[in-house]
């Protein structure tokens, strides 16, 4: 440890992984102000997998990063693992990231030019642990992650989902008390999403020592969370438990990847779109559920459906909207696009 004592709290084995308490960022940029975390309270105890979901520019990243370290919060205070960390000077932020935290990012961050044996094995190289039990180390981890096959290639030769794999593995190197993941299934296909998802769960299930924050847009999350917290503004506003058994079946059921194809709502705009009477639609008119009513939802584009639906030469993708209260899944058309000009870029 290279902090002194003042920065050090008391152990106790029932005390949170992290506490944050009464923290906000204030972002100033010239003559103005985002103030993107706004007295956020939480408490992460050893065992749990928290989710954070939100609209973008909500603070999701700014939080993760503010416990990490990286960003200073404007007030309050962050604890990890008993290190107070908006105290902490710059060696004690790199002891933070390097044994005490396990970072995990939508692009991955793995370096180029090493293997996927390389990238797992480099934090534990900075952290000099010695090389029989490094080696030993990184096999345990690729095994973990299902990615031994892979371990001699470089990342320009993985998949997405592959090189998440890596990354997480690399995340898990020096053995964090807390794993801290930016849209971690964001760059991936559904089925690696999946994948990704349930190794999560089952890491903390074979540490259950450990904590993990998962900042995501993938409502499937919700399924393996303990808590969901929805940030807004800056604020936590709403926060879930874990879904009881009648909700994992409805998710279950709701699979995006099951239901290529199977339009369960049609937007009465769909005609309209089909017959090629707009060019490009988004629906924000879709405010609430069209099950329950709540307004509590998250609109996402498929991941598949840039190639779901072919018509005259265009593409119609499609959006799903997520009910955070009754967890019900819809999905809507939400766009045409022309085929030759938009094929790679269906979203923008
Ligand atoms: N370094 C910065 N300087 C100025 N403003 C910033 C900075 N970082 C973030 N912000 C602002 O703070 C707010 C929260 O940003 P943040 O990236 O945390 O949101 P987010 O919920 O992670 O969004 P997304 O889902 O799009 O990634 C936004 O208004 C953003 O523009």
């Amino acid at each position: 440890m290279t902090e002194s004592d003042d920065v050090k709290t008391k152990s106790s084995p029932s005390k949170p992984i992290a506490e944050l308490s009464e923290l906000y960022k204030i972002f100033k940029q010239g003559q103005n102000e985002v103030m993107a975390l706004k007295n956020i309270n939480l408490k992460i105890y050893p065992g749990e997998l928290v989710v954070i979901m939100g609209p973008s520019g909500s603070g999701k990243t700014t939080l993760l990063h503010v416990i990490a370290g990286i960003t200073r919060p404007s007030a309050g205070n962050v604890t990890v693992n008993d290190l107070k960390v908006e105290k902490l000077k710059d060696e004690g932020i790199q002891d933070l990231l390097q044994n005490h935290i396990g970072m995990i990012f939508q692009f991955f961050n793995l370096i180029p030019t090493l293997t996927a044996t390389g990238n797992v094995e480099m934090p534990m190289i900075v952290s000099k642990m010695p090389k029989i039990q490094r080696k030993e180390r990184v096999q345990y981890l690729l095994k973990e992650v299902g990615m031994i096959e892979r371990a001699n290639h470089r990342p320009f030769a993985l998949s997405g989902g592959e090189k998440q794999r890596i990354a997480i593995a690399q995340a898990f190197a020096n053995n964090p008390e807390l794993i801290l993941a930016d849209e971690p299934t964001g760059n991936v296909d559904s089925i690696s999403a999946e994948k990704i998802m349930q190794y999560f769960k089952k890491a903390l299930v074979d540490n259950p020592e450990k904590a993990m924050i998962i900042v995501t847009h993938d409502i499937v999350f919700r399924k393996i969370a303990d808590r969901t917290l929805i940030l807004r503004d800056g604020e936590i506003i709403k926060e879930y438990g874990r879904f009881s058994q009648d909700e994992l079946d409805t998710q279950k059921n709701a699979k995006i990847s099951d239901q290529i194809g199977e339009i369960t709502h049609k937007h009465e705009q769909t005609q309209a779109l089909i017959n090629g009477k707009h060019d490009h639609l988004f629906f924000e008119d879709i405010i609430q559920c069209p099950k329950c009513g709540s307004k509590e939802i998250l609109k996402a584009y498929d991941k598949e459906a840039g190639a779901l639906f072919t018509h005259n030469q265009q593409i119609i993708t499609r959006m799903s909207i997520a009910c955070l209260k009754c967890s019900e899944i819809t999905y809507h058309y939400a766009g045409i696009y022309n085929i030759k000009k938009d094929l790679h870029q269906p979203h923008d």
